[in-house]
């Protein structure tokens, strides 16, 4: 997880073309570094290195980058002139992201010094140096190049469309970036133009708490992250798989609904196990068919959300599968462990009257957690009241104050611009019932989306991962959610909710948001990683009819303009986490409250005063 903006681990596939494009030579080097510097002539290079040898530096000239499978960790960077394809996979998706934003930076800021050495095109590039960290006076001059200025006097274009195939984003992003003053006192102060520019990455906006768990898992520690609703368990979950390589991170959760949210599978389906019932026999060989143990043995890293569902005995039966399909008699068969989840929250299924075990009570949870960390910040809701409220909830305390500011929200209006709340069920029947009779209730055609999946055959489970159907069908009038995060500064992010105004010339849905924003929505595409590299993916319109949905379905959820109704509440922790989708008291409805619905599980507080003892008493932060 070491990263440095010009050096990418990866490995990396060479490939020789001739001018037709027919391969010629083709190396594939496991485990290469892909580094940018710069030659004599100061144009920017990249090398390959790998522990035999080096191949390089080609000049990035005349180039194409190709970043459609960036968020599968793959990019290829194609070298027209020298007929070269440098082919990386297997790159943490995060620090791909940054090398390839390093890459054109230098290379946008290059475009006005080119020319200024200019060599002889016959000249080869041989000498190889580092290229030193962006700093201020790259970011200006990619801002001036990206004006798309013409260097006429050396007679090299400098337009970007040409030369500089930046994405529209990063342009914008360029264009919008403005140099502070040099207030530093201090004369020995670097001069702004050389002051280091720290490329923003996801995970710059970590709090010290999310930090912390980042470094605990490059210490090769297995760790539980838990904390209240909202606080960021599951955002920094998607900011670690970013940071580690896909082919041996498996990324999943314990419902279809949470596997979707980071772009994970179900652990289920990691697992090869399609029932906690069976004997553990009966597991070892239903993980042991080669498709799947492929995967067991592979696997450096596992993380898991809304560990909460877990089967504690199951969980004890994963842990011995791991072992005999791997061979090994350490903890987990050896693997680094990455579970993310809040016990207060919804328990596991119990079925047949059989005793409730938490995964935290299994036998083998012990050996296999290192630490324990604990977020403690919000982001969910921002208002302190209601933070508060939902605390006491989640301990299962309701005192008359918080029963009456609840109560409160019974007749409280909601809706604005037509867009009604989202009613939480606690039955999935009650969902699709209430949502196809409102859908055949609106007046005019229904138009129909089909989903586009990468492998149509695996329909089946993508429907169970991704958030939106294989097929979806709209009416002028339809309430609906997104289902992703399009844009995040414009509110566009999942849980958003409008309502669908009219379909535009090209037949795509125009969405009115409780923002007020309209809003054309187009398609979009999942990316869920099944591990070891490989991938399934949908693309659909990001939309799913949102008048009813089930508590289940929205843990791990933020939902703008919630009405609920506990009556059929039948879990500890159901109330809590249906209470804690909403962003605050003013986007929610609460109808019939009943303080006793409010309930936690005894073992589960237990526990949770337990950790908080021993980290009082280490004082050593994680416990
Ligand atoms: N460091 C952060 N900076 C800014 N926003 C954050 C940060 N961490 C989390 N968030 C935002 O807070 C919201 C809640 O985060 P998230 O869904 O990850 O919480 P959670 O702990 O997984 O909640 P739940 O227990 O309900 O699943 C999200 O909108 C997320 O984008
Ligand atoms: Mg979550």
């Amino acid at each position: 997880m070491e990263s440095s903006e010009n050096v990418l681990s990866c490995t990396c596939r060479i490939e020789t073309v001739d001018r037709s494009g027919a391969l010629l030579k083709t190396q594939t080097l496991t485990k290469a570094e892909l580094i940018i510097g710069r030659n004599q002539f100061q144009d920017v290079v990249l090398k390959v290195s790998y522990p035999e040898g080096k191949q390089g530096p080609y000049t990035i000239k005349d180039y194409k980058i190709h970043k459609r499978f960036v968020q599968e960790g793959k990019a290829t960077i194609s070298l027209q002139t020298q007929q070269i394809h440098l082919m990386v996979s297997n790159c943490p998706t995060e620090l791909l992201k940054v090398f390839l934003k390093c890459l054109l930076l230098k290379l946008t800021a290059r475009g006005a010094l080119q020319g200024s050495r200019q060599h002889l095109s016959g000249d080869v590039s041989t000498e190889f140096e580092t290229i030193s960290p962006l700093n201020m006076r790259d970011l200006e001059q990619a801002k001036q190049n990206v004006g798309g200025e013409h260097n006429k006097e050396n007679n090299v274009s400098l337009t970007p469309k040409r030369t500089l195939p930046l994405s529209k984003s990063l342009k914008r992003k360029l264009c919008e970036l403005k140099v502070e003053p040099n207030s530093s006192k201090d004369p020995t102060a670097p001069p702004l133009a050389k002051k280091p520019l720290l490329l923003k990455t996801s995970c710059s906006s970590l709090s010290e708490d999310q930090l912390q768990v980042i470094n605990v898992i490059k210490n090769g520690d297995s760790v539980f992250i838990t904390g209240s609703a909202g606080t960021g368990k599951s955002y920094l979950l998607q900011r670690i798989i970013g940071m580690l390589p896909p082919d041996t991170t498996y990324c999943t959760a314990s419902t279809g609904a949470a596997a979707c949210i980071i772009g994970g599978t179900t652990l289920h389906s990691f697992a090869g196990i399609n029932t906690d019932a069976a004997p553990l026999k009966q597991c070892v060989s239903m993980a042991m068919r080669e498709h799947k143990a492929v995967h067991w043995k592979r696997c450096k890293v596992l993380l898991i959300d809304e560990i909460s569902m877990v089967d504690g005995e199951f969980f004890d039966k994963l842990e011995a599968v791991a072992r005999a399909v791997r061979k090994s008699k350490k903890p987990f068969g050896g693997i680094q462990l990455v579970l993310c989840g809040d016990f207060l929250q919804l328990p596991p299924v119990c079925k047949d009257g059989k005793k409730r075990l938490f995964c935290f009570q299994a036998e083998s949870w012990r050996k296999c957690v290192n630490r324990t960390i604990e977020l403690n910040d919000v982001y969910r809701q921002k208002d302190r009241e209601f933070i508060a409220i939902l605390q006491n909830i989640r301990i299962g305390r309701c005192p008359p104050a918080i029963t009456k500011l609840l109560k409160n929200t019974e007749n409280q209006l909601i809706e604005k611009g037509g867009i009604r709340a989202t009613k939480l069920y606690t039955h999935t029947n009650e969902v699709e019932s209430t949502n196809q009779t409102e859908l055949n209730a609106l007046a005019g055609e229904g138009r129909r989306f089909d989903a586009t999946d990468n492998q149509p055959n695996c329909m089946q489970q993508l429907n169970a991962l991704c958030l939106v159907p294989h097929t979806l069908v709209l009416k002028i009038g339809a309430q609906v959610m997104l289902a992703k995060n399009i844009d995040v500064s414009r509110s566009l992010v999942n849980g958003a909710r409008g309502i669908v105004t009219s379909f535009t010339d090209q037949g795509f849905p125009v969405v009115q948001f409780t923002t007020g924003l309209k809003e054309t929505i187009g398609f979009e595409k999942w990316t869920f990683h099944t591990g070891g590299g490989y991938a399934l993916s949908r693309k659909q319109l990001p939309l799913k009819l949102a008048w009813a949905m089930s508590i289940h379905k929205s843990q791990g959820m933020t939902l703008d303009c919630v009405e609920i109704s506990l009556g059929g509440v039948f879990e500890t922790g159901q109330a809590y986490v249906a209470l804690s989708r909403a962003k605050s008291l003013k986007t929610l409805r609460v109808k019939g409250f009943d303080p006793s619905r409010v309930q936690a599980n005894k073992d589960v507080l237990e526990y949770y005063r337990n950790i908080r003892r021993i980290k009082r008493a280490t004082h050593c932060g994680p416990v």
